[in-house]
């Protein structure tokens, strides 16, 4: 028999399959993770938009989580979409009574095409319940600046910001630079221990980022189950970013999804 990490992502299906947990498992299974799921809700989207969303009953999530407890070993969780208050509540309970590890919590707001994935009346409960459950919190700049409600428009006041969440109770907080303007993304890690690091990469020009930010804390949640820190995760993450995005695949109109078969240079 082998060993293998198990994780799991709690999230919203993606009908085109470029985001939510369909990028999750793209990610867990390119990086030997074995991966189980929660469903938090049916979205029918593609590169286009959001057209339709059917969140799960807060039953049957409390249902697939105590079907995973009960059975499974997971080393590292992860959280993306969970679409309004009822949902958020029914996560945070069921993470507060079982032991997944690590815990990765990306507070997906709004979908690339702009549609809401967090009702608004949900932030305060994400902000106070899940926060402070998190290993590591990865908000992009706008969902920093929402959690924060103050603008982040230098990367001192990013600093500055992720302190902030840190209070809120979040051990680590990763902000994502792929929403700022200029030719590089930058993305700031703030540590447990206080220590800050940013890594910069080129910006593609490109607008075939359907799922980054999901891949990208994916990838952050199978690193941690197999036992990495994050400052040896995040450049290999990072390479991973920036080849998927480039070496992009022809799929759907809008915003195309990543390649996450490409083959990473060292
Ligand atoms: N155009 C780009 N070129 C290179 N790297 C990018 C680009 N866009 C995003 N990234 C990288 O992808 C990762 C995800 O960042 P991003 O800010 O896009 O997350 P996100 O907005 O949460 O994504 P999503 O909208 O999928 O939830 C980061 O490492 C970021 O630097
Ligand atoms: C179910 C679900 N979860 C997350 C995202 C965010 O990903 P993106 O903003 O890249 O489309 C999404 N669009 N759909």
């Amino acid at each position: 028999m082998h060993k293998i990490p198990q994780v799991v992502t709690i999230a919203g299906v993606d009908a085109s399959g470029g985001a939510g947990l369909n990028a999750d498992l793209r990610t867990f299974d390119r990086l030997g993770v074995y991966s189980a799921t929660v469903v938090t809700g049916l979205t029918a989207q593609n590169t286009l938009g959001v057209q339709e969303m059917l969140p799960t009953p807060p039953d049957m999530i409390a249902a697939q989580f105590k079907s995973i407890a009960d059975d499974l070993d997971i080393q590292a969780a992860k959280t993306g979409a969970l679409f309004d208050l009822d949902r958020v509540k029914a996560v945070v309970a069921a993470l507060e009574d079982v032991d997944f590890g690590f815990l990765v919590v990306d507070p997906v707001m709004v979908a690339k095409g702009g549609a809401p994935l967090l009702s608004a009346d949900a932030i305060e409960l994400v902000k106070t319940a899940l926060l402070p459950l998190a290993t590591v919190i990865t908000p992009n700049l706008l969902e920093a600046q929402t959690l924060l409600q103050a603008e982040l428009p230098t990367p001192e006041a990013v600093s500055v910001g992720a302190h902030v969440l840190q209070a809120l109770g979040a051990k680590n907080v990763l902000i994502k630079g792929g929403h700022q303007a200029g030719p590089q993304v930058a993305d700031f890690l703030l540590l447990a221990d206080g220590s800050e690091h940013w890594y910069r990469s080129e910006r593609v020009d490109t607008v075939r980022t359907h799922g980054t930010g999901d891949t990208l804390a994916a990838y952050l949640t199978a690193g941690l189950a197999k036992g990495q820190a994050l400052t040896d995760i995040m450049p290999a993450a990072k390479r991973f970013m920036t080849a998927a995005i480039k070496e992009s695949i022809e799929v759907g109109h809008g915003h195309g999804p990543l390649n996450h078969w490409v083959e990473v240079s060292k």
